[in-house]
Formats: C-alpha cells, structure tokens, sequence
C-alpha cells in the first residue's frame, strides 16, 4: 500500500526530531522539509530531506499526505497552523494550554471547509498526559489529579524565552517541588497552587546591548508561561550555552488518588522519563500524523484533540492485529 507522505514545517530541535522519527515507521515517507528561512539561508538547514521554502508548499497539496507543524506555540503555530490547515492535513504540539481553545476554533474554521483534519496540541502535555488525566478522572470521579514536571528542560518555555527582545539564546528548566510531591503521594489529596509545584530557572544569552534587567523582567511577567511561577533568571555566555546546555532530558507524571469506597484508596500513576524531549515529543506527533491521515480517510474533518483520536489508529497493527494482542 502507498506509503502516508510526510512533510515538516520548521527545522528547529521537533523539525529534526521528526526526520528522524519518519524513519522508524516504515509506512511513512518524508517528501520534504519546509522552511521560513530566506532564498539564501536554505543551506543553514542542515536536513538529510530536501529543503523547500514555505512559500513553495502550495505545489506540494497532492504530494503529502500530513504536514507536521514544528514551529514555536508562542508566536508560529498561532499563524502557521490556520493557514496550512486550510491546505494540508495537519499535526501541531500547540501548547499553551490557556488558549488551546482559541487555538481550536481558528484552526478548526480553517480545516473544516477545507475537508481538512488538523490535530492540535499532541505531544505529552498536551498530549499523552492531557489523555491520562481524562482517563484517571473518568474511572475515578472521586478523587483529585496532579501533574508533576521535570526537573527538565521545557521546549515550550525554552521557545518563548528566545522570543523575548534582546535574547540571543536560551533554555528553560523546569523543577517540580519535593514538597509538594511528598505530600500528594500520602493520598492526602492537597489544595496545591500553580506556585507551590514547580520553579522555572531559565539560562540566557543576551544579545549585544541588551539590558538584563528589562529582559529579566519581560520573563519573569510573561503571561501564560511564567507570571504564574517563581522563576530565576541566570545570565551566561554563547560558549556556556553550548557546553552545558545541549541536552533536553524532561519527563514527569500524572498522578491521581481517588475512593471507590470510602476505606478503599485507589491511586492510578502514569509517568515519562526523557533522555530527549524534543525526539520524543516528535515520535508522538509522527504517531499522531498516521491516525490524521487516517481520519481524513473516515471523513473526520476540522480541528482534533488527542480526545477525539481512537488510539487504534496510531498504530501501524492492523486492528486484527491489536486485537490478538490484546492480552
Ligand atoms: N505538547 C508537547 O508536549 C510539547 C510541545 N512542544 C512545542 O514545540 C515547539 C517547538 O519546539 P522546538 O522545536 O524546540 O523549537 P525551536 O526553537 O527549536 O524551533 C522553532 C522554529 O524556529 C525556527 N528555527 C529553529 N532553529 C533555527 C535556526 N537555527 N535558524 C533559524 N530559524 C530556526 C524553525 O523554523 P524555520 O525552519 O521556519 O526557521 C523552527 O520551526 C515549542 O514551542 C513547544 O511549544 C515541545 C515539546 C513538547
Ligand atoms: N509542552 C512542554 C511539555 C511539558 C513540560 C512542561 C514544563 O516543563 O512546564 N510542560 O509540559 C514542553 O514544551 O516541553
């Protein structure tokens, strides 16, 4: 059977994540990579994929099958998503969690008309925890949920950190609080704030003539990403950066305690540990792309959750197949 026809948009730590991830699945084929980088800059994407400007990607409406958007929630995914769901079917990490419903209804009035199907906010949160907290609560109602991060490096808030003026470069650690971990596994089931369960550290490079102070503070209130949290900025050098911060380990858990009977504490737990957050993250938007090619196939139009996705369809196993392996 015909292979499902991939292309990226964007090559930055997803984009390169993704050509990687193509290659472990074997319906799959890359057709190309799709970059905003001008004419002469196409070089600096150092993919092994032919390389395309975005411009470019109208010629391509009958040769992919899914484009897998990896481009920044904080200021790409907002445009780049309505407009290529208008065209393409689509898969986005889309993960700032408090206007994922905005983000729905614009993407969602570009896919539909289309005869698109465009999965928004896959990844692991959102993603594959958004999936686990329904599940927990769903079998649980009486109970309470908690979702622990890290200590890892956030590609969302690493993204929205290199977006502030006068940023060069920089990461985002996230830190969850002992604390408050220690507390939610008595099965105590406490009232914790967004501030009593992670920090956020943040390493910076500035560019030339920037003020530290005004670029400590535009983090530091940044709405929807760190106003909530105390947060540290630190201040290093390019050469710092490089040599300490290279690696994306994160991970995490959901954890939810609940009572079927008042003398019976049930306690549901599911948990990541990653070597690679963005390898990761891209092999779940690359699962995810198969299940959108396949939706389409049913005539599921429009915007989609992980919440619409029957998980059959994220596998290459045939639904017989599944079924044998049930056990
Ligand atoms: N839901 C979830 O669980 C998760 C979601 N995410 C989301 O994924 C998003 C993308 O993360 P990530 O891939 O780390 O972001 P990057 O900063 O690596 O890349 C974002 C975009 O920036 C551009 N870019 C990257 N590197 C360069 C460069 N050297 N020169 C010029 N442009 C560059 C690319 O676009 P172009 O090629 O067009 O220039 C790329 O698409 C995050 O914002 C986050 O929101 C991430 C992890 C988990
Ligand atoms: N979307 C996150 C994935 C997880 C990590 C996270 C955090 O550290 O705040 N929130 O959700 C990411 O971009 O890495």
């Amino acid at each position: 059977t015909q292979s499902i026809r991939i292309g990226i948009v964007g090559y930055g730590n997803l984009g390169r994540g993704v050509e990687t991830a193509i290659q472990k699945n074997p319906d799959m084929s890359l057709v190309g990579v799709f970059t905003r980088r001008a004419p002469d800059q196409l070089d600096t994407v150092d993919a092994a994929t032919p390389v395309f400007s975005v411009a470019d990607l109208n010629d391509f409406q009958d040769k992919i099958d899914v484009l897998i958007l990896c481009g920044g929630s904080k200021d790409d995914l907002p445009k780049q998503t309505p407009e290529y769901a208008a065209l393409f079917n689509t898969v986005d990490s889309f993960d700032t969690h408090a206007k994922i419903p905005e983000f729905y209804a614009a993407v969602d009035a570009a896919a539909a008309p289309a005869k698109k199907t465009a999965l928004i906010s896959v990844g692991w949160d959102p993603g594959l925890f958004s999936l686990n907290r329904l599940y927990a609560e769903a079998v649980l109602p009486d109970g309470e949920t908690y979702t622990f991060w890290g200590k890892g490096l956030s590609q969302g808030h690493s993204d929205a950190v290199r977006r502030v003026e006068g940023v060069k470069a920089g990461v985002q650690y996230t830190l969850p609080s002992e604390k408050a971990m220690a507390e939610v596994r008595t099965g105590s089931r406490p009232t914790l704030a967004t501030r009593d369960k992670h920090t956020r550290e943040c390493y910076v490079v500035l560019e030339e003539g920037a003020d530290a102070a005004v670029v400590e503070q535009a983090i530091k209130t940044m709405p929807n990403y760190f106003d909530e949290y105390e947060t540290t900025v630190h201040f290093i050098d390019e050469d710092t950066l490089q040599r300490e911060h290279q690696n994306m380990p994160h991970g995490g858990f959901v954890i939810r305690s609940g009572n079927t009977r008042p003398e019976h504490n049930q306690v549901i737990e599911y948990g990541l540990q990653l070597g690679d957050n963005p390898g990761f993250t891209s092999s779940v938007l690359v699962a995810y792309a198969r299940a959108a090619y396949r939706m389409n196939q049913q005539g599921q139009y429009g915007a989609k959750t992980v919440f619409d996705v029957a998980p059959g369809l994220l596998s290459i196993k045939s639904p017989e197949q599944l079924r044998k392996e049930m056990l």
